[in-house]
């Protein structure tokens, strides 16, 4: 159906073209912009509900964390003797270990898009108790296959689950938080998953000295997964994706769980829905629901309708081209080739412990992940880019210049000629990498997972996974490629290729990513709908901090 005339009255879709047009001019009376701004609940911080919600939701953040580490654990330990002959009764063969290595995030790639297009059908609640049962499943597999095939089963079934939990929990958590606290709602998410990594790092680190430890570590990985799903169990879907479904009255109950310690409640669920309806009418109005249709052919069109209004509508592609490009230099930035080779690195390097100093790093991320946590609202996810991202540079092209002076060569057991002589280099290339990391945590490494906030609902999911996705396959690539370039361009040029896509990055940021703390999630659809919007957004900013001045 095409869309009517604005002012257009009568008719059967009448009462929907009457939200939808309240919504989209934001009637202020009786549509305020936002999930209730009044200035008495930018004091409210939320009740234990959503806090331990999102820590519940988060627990995938933890799982995923632990995973990616002991996936690099894989990786390096099939080079050392960890995994010896246990399993198919032989030393392991090149086919295997790439087979081994790869499976997971290939599968976690995969699995990205569908996510997108079930969590939209089934609801995002049930994709995260669906994906438990996947890590659950994934580990005991693992841990106790005897061949190699039954390893690389285990694997991909984890990386299913992976895939999923990444794309579904942010939008579980962004769509259940108040929109003045969302920023850091969704830092918890971040702040598990390196806080996961740490904690591999740990478990990777005590189980390898014991024989067959490897079991302990991808089996323990089911730990987090079973409470997981014991506490989702108990938690209600988000308000939004009831609405979707027709369930109101359902709807209204959770967002009364949310806001019921806000000193204005009743005002705030009254706004909140009324936002979430004229959304919802002004996708009906778009869509062609033709009533003949068989549910599954319906349900396919619906799918097919959703990514051509994705692609197709301008608001749509700009939100996903900003969180792809997020998620893409998040990981083209070479963070996690530092958490994956860290260790070769800096036993090239001579350092004593290599794996202590590892774990610097990965201590470093879990520290400043919690620091853009107090800050991420405060500061706002645009400037807090711009201010880290030169910071990342910096310390890029002094480690590139560093290593300029240093002969490294990542073969096992090579160490630097220099360091024997008390050479300073290796010293100002960890604190380098450090500086690097920090920067990293504060900024690029936890913003992107605030992505579902760009999407309007009728596509938040499916733009969601399509942006994970785009997560997964730039962190092949970069897993792929940062030791090859360091044996063939060399340390100094590889550190120069990041430095250089931190700026590219940092341009485009500067260019197309608006502003987007303490917007209500019903106001993106404006906000792209004729630009970037980045100057209204930074307009709006100075207004604010004006009126708090005054
Ligand atoms: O947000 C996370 C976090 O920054 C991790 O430390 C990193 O390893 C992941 O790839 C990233 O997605």
């Amino acid at each position: 159906m095409a869309l009517h005339d604005e002012n257009e009255s009568s008719g059967p879709d009448a009462p929907l073209l009457a939200e939808s047009n309240a919504f989209r001019q934001g009637d202020s009376a009786a549509a305020p912009s936002d999930d209730g701004h009044a200035a008495s609940e930018l004091q409210y911080l939320g009740g234990w509900f959503i806090w331990s919600l999102t820590f519940s939701a988060g627990l995938s953040g933890l799982l995923f964390g632990y995973e990616l580490v002991d996936h690099f654990l894989m990786r390096k330990y099939f080079c050392s003797d960890l995994l010896g002959s246990d399993l198919s009764g032989r030393p392991l063969t090149t086919l295997d270990e790439s087979l081994i290595t790869s499976c997971t995030s290939l599968f976690a790639l995969i699995a990205c898009p569908f996510t997108g297009v079930l969590a939209d059908k089934y609801g995002r609640r049930r994709i995260i108790l669906y994906a438990d049962v996947l890590f659950a499943l994934g580990a005991i597999l693992q841990a106790s296959s005897s061949q190699v095939w039954g390893m690389i089963a285990g694997r991909s079934v984890v990386g299913l689950a992976v895939g999923s939990a990444s794309a579904v929990t942010p939008l579980y958590i962004s769509e259940v938080a108040p929109s003045h606290i969302r920023g850091r709602l969704v830092v918890i998410l971040a702040l598990l998953i390196t806080g996961g990594q740490v904690v591999a790092y740990i478990v990777g680190w005590g189980f390898s000295q014991l024989p067959g430890g490897w079991r302990w570590i991808v089996g323990l990985g089911a730990a987090p997964a079973i409470l997981q799903f014991a506490t989702i169990l108990l938690l209600p879907e988000t308000p939004r994706w009831l609405m979707k479904m027709g369930l109101e009255r359902k709807a209204v109950n959770v967002l009364r769980r949310i806001y019921r310690n806000s000193p204005s409640c009743d005002q705030i669920i009254q706004q909140v829905m009324h936002s979430i309806k004229g959304e919802i009418a002004a996708e009906k109005l778009q869509s062609e629901p033709n009533e003949n249709q068989q549910s599954s052919s319906r349900w396919l069109g619906d799918v097919y309708q959703r990514a051509h209004s994705l692609f197709g509508e301008g608001a749509n592609r700009r939100a996903l081209t900003i969180a792809m490009m997020l998620q893409a230099l998040q990981q083209l930035c070479g963070f996690n080739s530092l958490m994956y080779f860290s260790g070769i690195i800096f036993s090239a390097l001579s350092f004593s412990s290599p794996t202590l100093t590892s774990l610097t790093v990965a201590g470093t991320n879990f520290v400043f992940t919690l620091v853009a946590f107090v800050f991420i609202d405060r500061i706002g996810r645009r400037r807090i880019l711009l201010y880290s991202v030169p910071v990342m540079v910096i310390a890029l092209i002094l480690c590139a210049l560093a290593f300029t002076s240093l002969n490294i060569s990542l073969e096992p057991q090579s160490t630097v000629p220099g360091q024997e002589t008390g050479s300073a280099y290796p010293v100002i290339i960890l604190i380098c990498l450090t500086i690097f990391t920090a920067a990293y945590a504060f900024g690029i490494g936890n913003v992107p997972w605030q992505q579902s906030e760009l999407f309007p609902l009728n596509v938040r999911s499916i733009g969601s996974g399509i942006a994970t996705a785009t997560n997964w396959g730039c962190n092949f690539i970069v897993g792929l490629t940062f030791l090859p370039m360091m044996k063939w361009l060399s340390p100094t040029w590889t550190f120069a290729v990041y430095a250089l896509v931190c700026v590219v990055g940092w341009l485009v940021i500067r260019g197309i990513y608006p502003e987007m703390s303490g917007l209500g999630l019903e106001e993106v659809r404006g906000l792209l709908s004729e630009g970037w919007g980045v100057e209204k957004t930074l307009r709006r900013q100075a207004e604010t901090r004006h009126e708090q001045r005054v």
